[in-house]
C-alpha cells in the first residue's frame, strides 16, 4: 500500500518534490465520506500521506481515495492500487477526484455544513448551491486539484497541507466580505478541526467558491495575442488585431485595486534596514540554492547578487502587506465583468509562515512582468525550438513583452495608492528589479523540476536582466539589440 501511494504521488502533477528522492512514511485516514463499507457503495477515505525526503524534511499530501470492493473499469486511469485495507478488507483504490460517483459527496456535505469526527465543512451564506450537477476535474498544470460542479461552483482540493489557515481561503474570505470585484466569491471550506497535535490550528483541506463561468484564462489570452503578432510579420505589437495592451493595462488597474483591498483587510507594516537586509539575504540564499541545482545559472550569479545587494541601499521605509505571492497570467481570468485574480496561496514550495508574511506589492508586479516575458518566449520556443536571441522572432517576442509590461505598469501606477505621482519611484524600482530577478531565479528551479524544455525562458530573462548593455528597468534590452532587419 505504501509503495502504491509512493508511485501515485511521485507521478502526480501536483507533487512539489519532483526530482527529489523520497519515501512515504505514513498514510493516515483523517476523515471519511459516504457509507461505512465498500460493499456495493463507494467509500471515500481522506488520506494524509507523509513524504520524507532523503535530503531531509517532510511534507504532507492530501489524497482523497475512492475505495471499491470490485475493480472499476471506468476508473482504470485513476487506479492507485489494490491491497488489504485494515478496516475495509480487500480494496481497489482510485484517485477520488476522477470519480463523479463520489465527488458529489463533498458538495452534499458543503450544502448542509456537515461536521463529523473532527472533519468540518464550513458554509458561507448568500449563495444557493446547484446540487444537480456533475463534477469535471480540471486538467491544467496545477499544484492542487480543482473540480467544477456544473457551472455553479468550483472546489479546490489542497494537495500539500499543513496546520494553519490556508492563505487562499483566508484571502478569498476577506475579499469576499469586502465585496471585491476581482475575486470569485468564497462559498465555503473544509477543514480538520484544531487539535493539540496540530498546535491548536486547523488543517484546511479544500475550498468551495463561485465558478467564473464567462472566464478566459489570462495566460491563454496572452498566448493568442503573441501568436497573432508572430503571424503578422510586418506589423508592430500595437498594430495587430490581437493586441493585448488594453487588457494588460486593465489588469494593472485590477492588481492595484486588489492590493488596496488587501491593505485594507489585513495589517500592514513598514520595513527598515534590518528587514531589507533580510530580504536581500533571502534572495541571495535562494540564488545559491538555485546555482547548486541549475549549473547554467553560475555565469550570472555575480551580477544577480549585485541586483540583490542594491535592496540594502533602499533608504525609504517600505510599506509591506498581504500580497498574492505567486502572481502570473495563469492566476488571472478575464470575465465579462473584468479581470479576476485566483490562487492566493503564494509560491507552493515556500513554508506557510513565509507565504502569509507581509511582503511588498512590488513582488506581485514583478511576477506579472515576468509572466509577460514568459508568454512571448513560450510561443517563440514553440515556433523556434532552438532559441536564438538574434532572430526576428526573438526580437518580436521582446517587443510584445515590453509593450504589455509597459501597459500593465501604467495601469498599476495610475491607480495604486503606492504611486501617487503615477510613476515608479527610484527605491521602488530597485525592489522591482530585485523581485524580478528573484522570480526568474525561482523559475529556473521550477522549470528544471517540472518543464526542463522551458528552462531557457527564465535563463534568457536572467541574461537580459543582468546584461551590462543598456537596458531599461523592466529588464529589457534596448534598441541596439534589434536585429538588422528591424533597425
Ligand atoms: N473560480 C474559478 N472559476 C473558474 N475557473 C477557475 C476559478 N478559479 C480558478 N480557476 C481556473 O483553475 C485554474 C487553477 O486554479 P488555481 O487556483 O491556480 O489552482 P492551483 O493552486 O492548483 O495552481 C486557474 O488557472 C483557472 O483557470
Ligand atoms: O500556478 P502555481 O501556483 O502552481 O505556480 C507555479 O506554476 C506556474 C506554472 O504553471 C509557474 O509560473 C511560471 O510559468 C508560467 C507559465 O506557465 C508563467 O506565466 C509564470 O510567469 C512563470 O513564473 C509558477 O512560477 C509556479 O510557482
Amino acid at each position: 500500500m505504501i509503495k502504491a501511494f509512493e508511485q501515485f504521488i511521485g507521478s502526480a502533477r501536483w507533487f512539489g518534490g519532483k526530482g527529489l528522492a523520497f519515501q512515504v512514511s505514513d498514510v493516515r485516514r483523517v476523515g471519511t465520506l459516504g457509507t461505512a463499507d465498500v460493499d456495493g457503495t463507494p467509500y471515500v477515505g481522506i488520506e494524509l500521506v507523509t513524504v520524507d525526503y532523503d535530503e531531509g524534511g517532510a511534507e504532507t499530501y492530501q489524497v482523497p481515495v475512492a475505495y471499491y470492493a470490485e475493480p472499476q473499469e471506468r476508473l482504470e486511469h485513476a487506479l492507485i492500487g489494490s491491497w488489504d485495507d485494515e478496516k475495509l478488507g480487500p480494496v481497489h483504490a482510485y484517485d477520488a477526484m476522477h470519480d463523479r460517483a463520489v465527488t458529489r459527496l463533498w458538495l452534499q456535505a458543503f450544502n448542509v455544513g456537515h461536521s463529523q469526527d473532527g472533519l468540518t465543512f464550513h458554509r458561507l451564506t448568500g449563495h444557493e448551491l446547484d446540487m444537480d450537477t456533475h463534477s469535471t476535474l480540471f486538467s491544467g498544470e496545477q499544484s492542487n486539484s480543482s473540480l467544477a460542479f456544473g457551472d455553479d461552483s468550483l472546489m479546490k482540493v489542497f494537495r500539500k497541507v499543513t496546520p494553519g489557515r490556508n492563505p487562499d481561503i483566508e484571502i478569498h474570505a476577506a475579499l469576499t466580505e469586502a465585496g471585491s470585484e476581482h475575486v470569485a466569491a468564497l462559498y465555503g471550506w473544509l477543514e480538520l478541526d484544531p487539535t493539540e497535535e496540530t498546535g491548536g490550528e486547523p488543517v484546511q483541506l479544500a475550498m468551495l467558491q463561485q465558478f467564473l463561468r464567462t472566464a478566459s484564462d489570462g495566460w491563454d489570452l496572452a498566448l493568442a495575442s503573441v501568436r497573432d503578432l508572430y503571424a503578422e510579420a510586418d506589423l508592430r505589437a500595437d498594430e495587430v488585431g490581437g493586441d493585448f495592451g488594453a487588457e494588460s493595462r486593465r489588469l494593472g488597474v485590477a492588481t492595484a485595486e486588489v492590493h488596496d483591498a488587501l491593505a485594507a483587510a489585513f495589517p500592514s507594516q513598514q520595513w527598515g534596514p534590518a528587514e531589507l537586509s533580510a530580504l536581500a539575504d533571502a534572495m541571495r540564499s535562494r540564488l545559491d540554492a538555485a546555482v547548486a541545482a541549475v549549473p547554467e545559472l553560475a555565469p550570472y550569479a555575480d551580477p544577480l547578487r549585485t541586483i540583490f545587494d542594491a535592496v540594502e541601499q533602499v533608504t525609504s521605509r517600505v510599506v509591506v502587506q498581504r500580497v498574492h505571492g505567486d502572481f502570473h497570467l495563469g492566476q488571472t481570468l478575464r470575465t465579462a465583468l473584468g479581470w479576476k485574480i485566483v490562487d492566493f496561496e503564494g509560491e507552493p514550495a515556500k513554508p506557510l509562515a513565509d507565504r502569509i508574511a507581509p511582503d511588498s506589492p512590488w513582488r506581485d508586479v514583478a511576477g506579472m512582468l515576468r509572466s509577460f516575458d514568459y508568454a512571448a518566449h513560450a510561443v517563440e520556443a514553440d515556433v523556434e525550438p532552438e532559441l536564438n536571441e538574434n532572430s526576428q522572432i526573438a526580437y518580436r517576442a521582446r517587443e510584445w513583452a515590453s509593450r504589455n509590461q509597459d501597459e500593465f505598469l501604467a495601469g498599476y501606477t495610475e491607480f495604486s495608492t503606492r504611486t501617487p505621482d503615477g510613476t515608479v519611484l527610484p527605491d521602488q524600482q530597485v525592489l522591482l528589479d530585485a523581485y524580478q530577478a528573484d522570480k526568474a531565479v525561482y523559475e529556473t528551479i521550477y522549470e528544471a523540476r517540472n518543464r526542463p524544455d522551458w528552462i531557457g525562458i527564465p535563463l534568457g530573462a536572467i541574461k537580459r536582466l543582468t546584461a551590462p548593455a543598456p537596458h531599461d528597468r523592466a529588464g529589457r534590452t534596448g534598441a541596439d539589440d534589434v536585429p538588422e532587419e528591424n533597425s
